[in-house]
């Protein structure tokens, strides 16, 4: 049975990255996706800003929508302070157990708690089958579209708090116009835009933050 990209990216992080180094891990991917196969990591020049975000925040509790191969979660995770954690949403089986297995690579399996299945049923179970309080920062990074809904659900769940920012990756490309106009728009969302380039390419793409303001 032939290997999937997401299986060559993993085999590539395991014969050429160091386990318990993060940030060989994230090196090894960047490498592998750059100069052998695309794929829609958040990449280097993104996860920098990514990183800066994480930096600011400080979460005690982090949300993921859209783990992939876990490169992103990789990132968010290696960042977070002692006791602090990292909720990463993924309803692809296969992309799940990639990912698993380059957190556990990585070393970081004990900061992040990968919850399998799609977010619109995940979130409304954060709070009591999760024991989450309220998120303190949320990375988007799922299905474009679902940016939107899933922004309007952690609101109807009480999980966002005075304070709680978003940050949403791809609002250029592949776009994501339902949740920009949304947040722009909206008066308990402060918004800043970062331009950078998409993953690995020389297109443009941008960040958007989204302070939730209570
Ligand atoms: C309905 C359930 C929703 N809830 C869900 N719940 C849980 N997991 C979910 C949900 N919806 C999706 N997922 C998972 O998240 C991942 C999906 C990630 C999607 N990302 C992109 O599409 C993208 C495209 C480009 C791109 C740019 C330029 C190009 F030319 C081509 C591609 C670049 C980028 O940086 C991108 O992130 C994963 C594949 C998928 O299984
Ligand atoms: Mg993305």
């Amino acid at each position: 049975m032939n290997q999937s990209k997401e299986e060559r990216i993993l085999n590539f992080v395991l014969q050429n990255a160091v386990r318990g180094d993060p940030c060989s891990v994230l090196e090894a991917i960047d490498k592998y996706c750059s100069q052998k196969e695309w794929s829609m990591n958040v990449g280097s020049e993104k996860g920098l800003i990514l990183d800066k975000v994480v930096e600011e925040v400080s979460p005690s509790v982090a949300l993921e929508l859209g783990t992939y191969c876990g490169y992103s979660g990789v990132r968010i995770a290696r960042l977070l302070k002692a006791g602090a954690r990292l909720l990463t949403v993924e309803f692809n089986p296969a992309f799940a157990a990639v990912a698993k297995q380059v957190f556990e690579f990585a070393g970081v399996q004990d900061k992040v708690k990968l919850i399998e299945g799609p977010s619109d049923e995940i979130i409304p179970q954060l709070k009591k089958k999760y024991e989450v309080d309220t998120v303190d920062f949320v990375f988007l990074d799922h299905w474009k579209d679902r940016y939107k809904p899933d922004t309007i659900l952690l609101q109807e769940c009480n999980l966002l708090r005075k304070g709680s920012v978003l940050l949403a990756d791809n609002v250029i490309i592949p776009g994501a116009p339902e949740f920009l106009n949304y947040v722009r728009n909206n008066s308990h969302f402060q918004c800043t835009n970062y331009p950078a380039h998409l993953e690995y390419m020389k297109a443009s793409d941008a960040m958007e933050k989204a302070v939730f303001l209570g």
